[in-house]
């Protein structure tokens, strides 16, 4: 299959990667300097170094081009680049069928990738995500990896489930588009919590009391928004919120272990030099929570850490000096 990323960081970068050995490949970049660098080195020096990209994996800054050659196409900006990526595919009368890989909701608008691109595109666009427990350096690495594809079409997420599939990246199709990326989403606002957590020393304990009462919180939301509960007990929940609340890793446990030294948010972001979702998608989760009536206490406490409305230690004993309550409520 004759596959374009659009979108040439980490991830893309990883992915292009991964797809290679099975497909026909393109990477597209929206910055020049990185696609020079990656025709001229076979190496992403800026977004992802260490890394070879194979020989036959086609580097393109020319949008139409790369989308032009497609069978499949993958966005892989982050969600912020989700909305200008589908207008310009709109633009184009691109009716190919889409994949993103963000994880978030839309910040301003509270929306999930799905709503966004049928919101461009229309509801007749064939169109889903991939996500799951996957860090970019271990899949490009070809360490075993396995993740969820939900689609709109369920006959599509099974096909392309089953195209990208490899023996180094297992690919379970699920119909529950909306639990995924609930879970893809909120898993990055819990994993600044947790390394948060780990940063100023609150022990074992505290992370697993965070881990398992955030996949609570990502339950709650989830079931308001029409996701299915088991979904959260997959790859897309569970399994990315393990990865991304325990490894280092991950860039939003990474800004978590940043706040607990109090350094400034901007001065992590720049020195983090990728996106953490989790910076953005907090705010949208705690708002959109509050909308529904949904009880979010960690992710709200997150959003006020990130807006410097707390300390971090000031939200830790805001959480615990809560009244008790039943665990299932
Ligand atoms: N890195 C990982 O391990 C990983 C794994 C799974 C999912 N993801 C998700 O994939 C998405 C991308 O992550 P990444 O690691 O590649 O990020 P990154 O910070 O490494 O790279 C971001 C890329 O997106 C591009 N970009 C940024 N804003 C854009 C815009 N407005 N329009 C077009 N392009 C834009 C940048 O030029 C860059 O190529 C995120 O939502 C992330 O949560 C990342
Ligand atoms: O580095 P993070 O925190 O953006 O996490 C990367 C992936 O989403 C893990 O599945």
């Amino acid at each position: 299959m004759k596959i374009t990323l659009l979108g040439a960081g980490a991830w893309g970068t990883a992915l292009s990667i991964a797809f290679a050995g099975k497909h026909q490949v393109t990477l597209w970049s929206r910055e020049e300097d990185v696609a020079v660098d990656l025709r001229e080195t076979r190496e992403n020096h800026r977004f992802f170094p260490g890394y070879r990209l194979p020989e036959a994996v086609q580097v393109s800054i020319d949008f139409a081009a790369a989308v032009a050659e497609a069978e499949l196409l993958v966005v892989a900006t982050p969600i912020a680049g989700l909305r200008p990526t589908v207008e310009r595919l709109q633009a184009l009368g691109c009716t190919l069928p889409i994949l993103w890989v963000c994880k978030g909701f839309e910040a301003g608008s509270g929306k999930l990738p799905h709503q966004v691109v049928t919101e461009v595109l229309g509801p007749q666009a064939i169109c889903g995500a991939l996500s799951g427990p996957s860090f970019a350096e271990e899949v490009a690495a070809g360490q075993p990896t396995a993740v969820a594809l939900a689609a709109n079409d369920p006959a599509f997420a099974r096909e392309a489930a089953r195209q990208l599939h490899t023996t180094r990246l297992r690919i379970y199709a699920n119909d529950d588009l909306v639990g995924v990326e609930v879970g893809g989403a909120i898993k990055n606002v819990l994993a600044i919590a947790t390394g948060t957590c780990d940063g100023l020393g609150l022990g074992l304990n505290s992370r697993a009391a965070l881990m398992t009462r955030g996949l609570a919180e990502i339950a709650r939301l989830g079931l308001a928004l029409g996701a299915q509960r088991e979904t959260f007990m997959g790859l897309a929940g569970m399994g990315d919120l393990i990865l991304t609340c325990t490894g280092d890793l991950s860039r939003n446990r990474r800004v978590g272990l940043a706040l607990a030294e109090n350094k400034s948010l901007p001065q992590i972001l720049e020195e983090l030099g990728h996106v953490a979702e989790g910076v953005y998608t907090a705010r949208e989760v705690d708002q959109l929570a509050r909308k529904l009536g949904v009880d979010m206490p960690i992710s709200a406490a997150v959003a006020a850490v990130l807006d410097g409305r707390l300390s971090a230690a000031q939200a830790v004993e805001q959480l615990m000096a809560r009244d008790p309550k039943e665990e299932l409520a």
